[in-house]
């Protein structure tokens, strides 16, 4: 059969399964004697998807609750984080997070999926653990792989492509989360086949569906990990690690240790991908980077760093909070039927002109201030299952901020639009810069 017959038919198919889901939730919303939210269920468009601003449009148009088709399901949208707040607080045991699910890897799986006794469990021992570790501490190892990082880029022969600079980001975040949270330094002979087995694991970001290949590998990871811990954190040989500490404080169960394992993977591709938009950003108004360089060293660099750190957070790789509903939910007049996607649309909450003056623009300074209420801004999510490494990423990218500043400067050859990734939106492939090592530098 021709190719595009096939294509018509699968997307007959889709618009068929389509328009049973909207006449049997409809049935059920009929019966509990409240509307679905408003909005029409349909096949969005690859142009539709590629448009950042479409969820705003949607909720201008229809209000801050309503309904979409997205990722094959059916998802109920709010906009606006007062409200998104709400609803998470109101529906807590009517929901679960809605991500990877690893308990076949590891018992209980990734905290980020946990519910109940179990995540209060384990999050309090988590808690626990990362107070153990000073970030401050290890600025001087966080400084020197990333000025590493961008000397090795500078060197490099003509304009550099968003792959190359994005690659080397991550090796770059990859040599931090070993060392701080596995405990594994760079000239360990772990170090290589551990960074091999997590290239493995996940080669693009975590993924959606655990198959034998990731179970595989998953097993890879922990054989390693469990040399790691004989050989390098046997008789106190190693310095402060997240694993140093849980091993410190007891006998980590596999639970423990699968969720360093995974944090591991999932802190090292976020990382890498907000510095890329860090860099895209920072692209953008050349004024910036001088401010850096002109502040004193020390606290008021840093808060400036930070500033902007947080600012790139609102503006760009903080996107969604998902959750699937296991029960029926009535919230603000609307019925959210069971086993359907609500998503907390985040950006979308960050682009509020109510809450942030030109949300379109860059401006660090906005956080120079007062602290920002989480009912503006929320880029580590907003309920019990709010981010632990939320500290981590502003000082990590704060001290990706100043080592840029330091080290580098850089002309943008080419640019364009951000586009849909896997996960969420990035820079443009099509970016691509010509790197300067800076003379003092
Ligand atoms: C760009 C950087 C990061 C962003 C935007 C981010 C964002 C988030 C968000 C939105 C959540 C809440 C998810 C939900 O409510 O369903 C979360 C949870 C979590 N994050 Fe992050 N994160 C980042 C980096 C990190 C890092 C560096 C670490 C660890 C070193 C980390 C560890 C965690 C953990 C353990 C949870 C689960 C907490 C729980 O469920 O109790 N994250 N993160």
């Amino acid at each position: 059969m021709p190719d595009n017959h096939l294509i018509g038919l699968r997307r007959l198919g889709k618009e068929l399964h389509l328009r049973r889901v909207t006449l049997q939730h409809g049935f059920r919303a009929a019966f509990k004697g409240k509307p679905l939210p408003p909005g029409r269920l349909r096949i969005l468009s690859n142009t539709a998807l590629a448009d950042q601003m479409l969820l705003i449009k949607e909720s201008e148009r229809l209000g801050p609750i309503f309904k979409v088709w997205w990722g094959g399901k059916f998802t109920t949208c709010i906009v606006g984080h007062e409200i998104g707040r709400k609803f998470l607080n109101e529906n807590e045991g009517k929901t679960r997070a809605a991500t990877t699910d690893l308990s076949d890897l590891f018992p209980f799986g990734f905290l980020r999926a946990m519910e109940g006794d179990t995540h209060r469990k384990y999050r309090r021992i988590f808690i626990d653990i990362f107070k153990g570790l000073n970030l401050a501490d290890h600025d001087a190892f966080m400084r020197s792989v990333v000025r590493k990082t961008l000397v090795g880029l500078s060197r490099m022969e003509g304009p550099l492509s968003a792959a190359t600079i994005t690659h080397a980001f991550k090796k770059a975040t990859t040599e931090i989360q070993l060392r701080l949270i596995l405990g594994v330094k760079r000239d360990s002979p772990f170090y290589e086949p551990l960074e091999n087995a997590y290239n493995e694991y996940a080669p693009n970001g975590i993924f959606l569906v655990a198959k034998d290949k990731h179970r595989a590998a998953y097993k890879r990871l922990r054989t390693i990990v469990g040399q790691v811990i004989e050989k390098e954190h046997g008789e106190g040989k190693d310095s402060e690690s997240l694993l140093a500490i849980a091993l410190a404080k007891g006998d980590p169960d596999e639970t423990v240790i699968g969720n360093l394992i995974q944090m591991t993977e999932a802190s090292r591709y976020d990382l890498h991908g907000l510095w890329f938009w860090i860099m895209n950003m920072l692209s953008r108004d050349p004024s910036i980077l001088p401010r850096v360089r002109a502040a004193a060293a020390g606290p008021e660099r840093r808060a400036l760093a930070r500033s902007m750190a947080q600012e790139s957070l609102r503006m760009e790789q903080s996107e969604f909070i998902h959750r699937a509903t296991t029960s029926d939910i009535v919230f603000n007049g609307f019925f959210f039927p069971k086993d359907t996607r609500v998503r907390i649309c985040v950006w979308e909450g960050h682009r509020d002109a109510n809450k942030f003056v030109q949300p379109s623009t860059f401006d660090p300074t906005r956080f120079l201030g007062e602290k920002q209420s989480m009912d503006a801004y929320a880029p580590f999510g907003m309920d019990k299952h709010r981010c632990l490494g939320g500290d981590w990423t502003i000082e990590t990218s704060a001290v990706f901020i100043e080592e840029l500043a330091a080290t580098l400067d850089w002309e943008v050859v080419a640019d364009g639009p951000p586009v849909r990734g896997v996960f969420h939106f990035e820079p443009s492939s099509a970016f691509s810069a010509r790197l300067k090592l800076l003379e003092d530098a």
